[in-house]
């Protein structure tokens, strides 16, 4: 059998809807959950096939979006809570039981600073934007895929609609760009 890509895309892509404004994320424990309530949708789902992001067991992508960290907020055991790797950029946020993140922040000036990025299936409700392009795709060989797969993996994405990429997409890497062109002090041209 093919690997899954991802439970929320193996099978085809269902639309969200843009009246949706937010639900509640469970870790996966059989009791005393974990609870975050986000009071927005997220922007910028994507599939990622890092190392760093959480994955269903069995999926060789995570699906991750992104919601204003100010909209995220930790309503049940969040003593159950552990950062997984102090240093990386995203701090990510997860069950010390279920091993489920539930979100990852940036705490250092990096252009997603003010962003928290969260895994929608850890939702019951239904209307989150569906993943709009898959990124770090290569990257799933640093994780055991073997070169000769990607063909494949890309193939699927594309037919169920997405576009792939081997870091981020276009609008994600423009607004990185951007973010170092200002820092650096660069004016940009009237074109
Ligand atoms: N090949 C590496 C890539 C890891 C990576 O850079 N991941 C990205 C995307 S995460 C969601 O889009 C990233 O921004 N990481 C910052 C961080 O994880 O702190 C690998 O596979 O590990
Ligand atoms: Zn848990
Ligand atoms: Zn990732």
């Amino acid at each position: 059998m093919a690997p899954s890509l991802h439970p929320l895309i193996d099978k085809g892509i269902t639309p969200g809807s843009s009246s949706f404004s937010g639900g509640k994320l469970h870790c996966r424990c059989a009791s005393d959950q974990v609870e975050v309530t986000l009071k927005s949708n997220v922007a910028h789902n994507h599939a990622c096939g890092c190392s760093k992001c959480w994955k269903p067991k069995g999926a060789l992508f995570s699906v991750v979006g992104v919601v204003p960290r100010d909209a995220l907020f930790v309503t049940a055991n969040a003593s159950k809570l552990f950062i997984v790797d102090k240093d990386a950029t995203i701090q990510r946020n997860a069950c010390k039981d279920c091993g489920v993140h539930l979100f990852g922040r940036i705490e250092k000036d990096h252009p997603f600073n003010g962003l928290d990025f969260v895994h929608v299936e850890l939702s019951e409700e239904k209307g989150w934007q569906e993943p709009q392009f898959a990124g770090f795709v290569s990257s799933i060989i640093e994780q055991g895929s073997h070169p000769n797969q990607m063909d494949a993996v890309r193939d699927k994405f594309k037919a169920v609609g997405l576009q792939t990429y081997d870091v981020l997409s276009p609008a994600l890497m423009d607004l990185i760009s951007s973010f170092t062109a200002q820092k650096s002090g660069i004016r940009f041209a009237n074109l």
